[in-house]
């Protein structure tokens, strides 16, 4: 059936109407819209915001579209918009997200850029579900339905959460910083946001959010080293795919940069080209997804605002879980505490601990099963020298297997000791968090029900990846 306007919400309306305006101002730009070389529309999805569909079904491996590098939006696009330099050097992230904020379109209008205003347009209008937001209210003594939340993730959740909260912070010092050195009338439209604190931060959020990889950003080869972080780039129309973790997705085509690990020839590149999964061919009216990369779903939370669900609840196959606190709580109610940390810091190995499930086999990474080792041998000899850890360094060295027979009997139980101390913690927050009666998490945002939910899948994925691992050691499988 052909939708009658009737039948087509407002915000697929809208999004129309933005939608085309972005394709007007990429044509002007030099990319191609014809129905042959733009192979993918934008629509709303029932549970994922909007999502990039196909226009008309093809063959595998088909190019969907291709984005000329002056639609792009990067540190090298926008460099000659900040030509006056700051206190110090703007990162990409820094950059980009200083045009958004400058250009966030107020309400339901357009932004006002001249330069990127349909494209910025297009962008979600907030991030009010996204627990960076709800972390940076509560500091700021700003409301937000999400606040209360914050009490019931998972601590390395949550730990991972500071640690994004410390890098906005981070960011947002460098772009003030920026601002207030720059020649100001450069930047009149911002002067009203900041005077305004709340809203000035406010403003930054949604603009960081939508500039760093979290969300929205991709990578985009610019430097000579592949590892500088300032390779990232904005993509209009890619920014519209979701992600799938194990389902057939698009992919970019490696650009003659990636592909001879040089800085491009041209200094903006030569633009993305992206096309359709290679494994299948793409019907007509089917989500196009990518792939943001094999991400644990405490990571997938905490800096894209979603998790990845399991089709079968009871059985998650793919999950990973931080241990930090409970490793870090054993190793420290020791009096060894000080020697164990130090040698653990000093070879690198302090922190990282993970728990990890797949359908194949479940178990500790090597870094916690090196620190436990460490552990057990320093508190069984009850000396601390580091004549007495040799042993240690020979295995992560490599020149031996294992400590001694005794040292695997005792970090094997430690083991068991914290998986035992996490699934009590998780079954007892599952149970806090089984009805509708989140304390105090009772706000009117139609997401909440949703992120209510992903945060018991939180839990859920840590009560299982530990339940299975503690059976597996206790079975004596090798790890
Ligand atoms: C690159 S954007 C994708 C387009 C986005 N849905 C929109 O409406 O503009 C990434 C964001 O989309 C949402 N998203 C992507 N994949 C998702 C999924 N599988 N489930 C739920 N939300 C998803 C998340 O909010 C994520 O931060």
């Amino acid at each position: 059936m052909v939708p009658t306007t009737a039948s087509i919400s407002i915000a697929q309306l809208s999004l129309n109407y933005r939608w085309s305006k972005l394709l007007v101002w990429l044509r002007t730009h030099g990319m191609k819209t014809g129905v042959d070389d733009l192979l993918v529309e934008c629509k709303e999805t029932p549970t994922a915001g909007n999502g990039l569909f196909a226009r008309k079904s093809c063959l595998p491996s088909s190019l969907l579209f291709a984005v000329p590098p002056q639609g792009l939006m990067n540190i090298r696009t926008l460099r000659s918009l900040y030509p006056t330099s700051g206190p110090t050097p703007l990162t990409a992230v820094q950059m980009i997200s200083l045009h958004l904020y400058l250009n966030r379109p107020r309400g339901s209008e357009d932004s006002p850029d001249p330069h990127y205003g349909p494209y910025i347009s297009t962008l979600p209008r907030e991030f009010d579900s996204h627990p960076l937001t709800w972390l940076v209210r509560s500091k700021t003594g700003m409301e937000s339905g999400g606040i209360p939340l914050l009490d019931h993730l998972p601590p390395s959740v949550l730990a991972s959460l500071v640690k994004l909260h410390d890098r906005f912070r981070q960011d947002w010092a460098a772009v003030r910083a920026y601002l207030q050195t720059a020649n100001s009338c450069v930047f009149s439209t911002s002067d009203a946001h900041l005077d305004d604190v709340h809203g000035s931060t406010s403003n930054y959020v949604w603009a960081w959010l939508n500039g760093t990889f979290n969300t929205r950003c991709i990578y985009y080869r610019l430097k000579s080293s592949k590892e500088d972080p300032n390779n990232l780039t904005l993509c209009p129309i890619l920014d519209f795919a979701n992600h799938t973790a194990k389902g057939s997705h698009m992919t970019p085509v490696p650009s003659e940069a990636d592909i001879w690990n040089t800085a491009p020839v041209k200094p903006i590149g030569k633009g993305f080209k992206f096309v359709s999964p290679a494994d299948t061919a793409v019907q007509e009216g089917e989500e196009i997804f990518l792939t943001y990369g094999s991400h644990p779903n405490r990571t997938l939370f905490v800096e894209y605002g979603f998790v990845n669900k399991s089709s079968d609840e009871a059985e998650i196959t793919d999950g990973e879980v931080d241990m930090q606190d409970l490793v870090e709580s054993l190793i420290l109610d020791q009096k060894s505490s000080v020697f164990v940390k130090s040698v653990l810091e000093d070879e690198g190995y302090w922190g990282d601990w993970t728990l990890y499930h797949s359908a194949e086999s479940a178990g500790p990474s090597w870094r916690l099963t090196t620190a436990l080792r460490l552990h057990c041998l320093v508190v069984s000899n009850n000396a601390i020298h580091d004549n007495t850890i040799q042993p240690w360094r020979d295995v992560v060295g490599g020149k031996r297997g294992t400590i001694s027979d005794e040292n695997e009997i005792a970090w094997r139980q430690s083991l068991i000791t914290v998986c035992a101390a996490l699934i009590t913690r998780a079954q007892a927050s599952l149970r806090g968090l089984k009805d509708d009666d989140f304390e105090g998490c009772s706000g009117s945002d139609d997401w909440l029900p949703w992120m209510r939910e992903n945060i018991r899948i939180l839990w859920r994925e840590e009560l299982l990846v530990a339940e299975a691992v503690k059976q597996c050691t206790l079975r004596g499988d090798d790890f």
